[in-house]
């Protein structure tokens, strides 16, 4: 079985449900810990300055660690990443990790925290990150229960910023449907304020459409 074709047995109605149940799980238990590690490690190679020979010996262990890996390449359908919907994520470290707390077909809310590794500056997120957070989580739920769709659009409006280091509660809602369209909003909270929102434009995919 494919890491994608276990993601569709394990969340044949929604991708939220973090129960992957009795079936042999792509990658095994630890995958999810090395995940973890990886962003702990770009988060804290972000956050570091230091002295150039600890630069050489880190950048000889990073090399080590991708020699290992790079002869357990698959293609697509295969990949772990982003098809482990038991963990945090999906198990990539693209986006920062979501972590749903309440949800249906039609909202979700959950937390997330941006690591170091999604600095701008001055504290603040990179206003690339926040867009790429909400399409994350407007992506999955546009898809939840239903045929796949894509973003057409995602209009994303900072309102003030979004700090690194601390938790966040992000809402998502699914707002209506029209033929193939699906219109989503959500808006991302650091505890009264809201620091950014969205709306984003879903197009359901035809048969076939890449
Ligand atoms: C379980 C895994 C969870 C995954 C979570 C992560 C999810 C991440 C989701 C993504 O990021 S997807 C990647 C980013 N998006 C893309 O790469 C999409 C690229 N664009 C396309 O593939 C096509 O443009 C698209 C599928 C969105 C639409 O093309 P189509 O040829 O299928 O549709 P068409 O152009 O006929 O438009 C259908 C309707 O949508 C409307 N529409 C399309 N794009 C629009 C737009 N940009 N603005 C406003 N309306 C738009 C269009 O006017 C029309 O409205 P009407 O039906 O009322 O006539």
């Amino acid at each position: 079985m494919t890491a994608r074709e276990w993601a569709g047995r394990v969340h044949p109605a929604g991708p939220w449900e973090p129960d992957p149940g009795p079936m042999p799980v792509p990658g095994g238990a630890g995958f999810g810990d090395m995940i973890d590690a990886l962003r702990e490690l770009q988060d804290t190679i972000t956050g570091a300055a230091p002295p150039p020979h600890l630069v050489e010996q880190a950048t000889r262990a990073l090399r080590e660690v991708s020699a290992a890996l790079k002869p357990h390449t698959v293609p697509e359908r295969e990949q772990i990443t982003g098809h482990r919907m038991d963990l945090r994520g999906r198990g990539q470290t693209m986006a920062p990790a979501f972590v749903p707390d309440e949800w249906d077909d039609s909202r979700v809310s959950g937390r997330v925290t941006f690591g170091r590794h999604y600095l701008g500056g001055n504290g603040a997120v990179h206003g690339g990150a926040v867009p790429l957070l909400f399409d994350e989580v407007l992506g999955r739920l546009a898809n939840s229960g239903r045929r796949v769709s894509r973003t057409a659009y995602l209009h994303v409006n900072f309102r003030r910023i979004t700090p690194v280091g601390v938790e966040l509660r992000l809402d998502a809602k699914f707002e209506r449907e029209e033929g193939r369209k699906r219109f989503l909003t959500a808006a991302l909270y650091d505890g009264g304020h809201v620091t950014a929102d969205a709306e984003g434009l879903f197009v359901a995919l035809r048969p076939g459409q890449p």
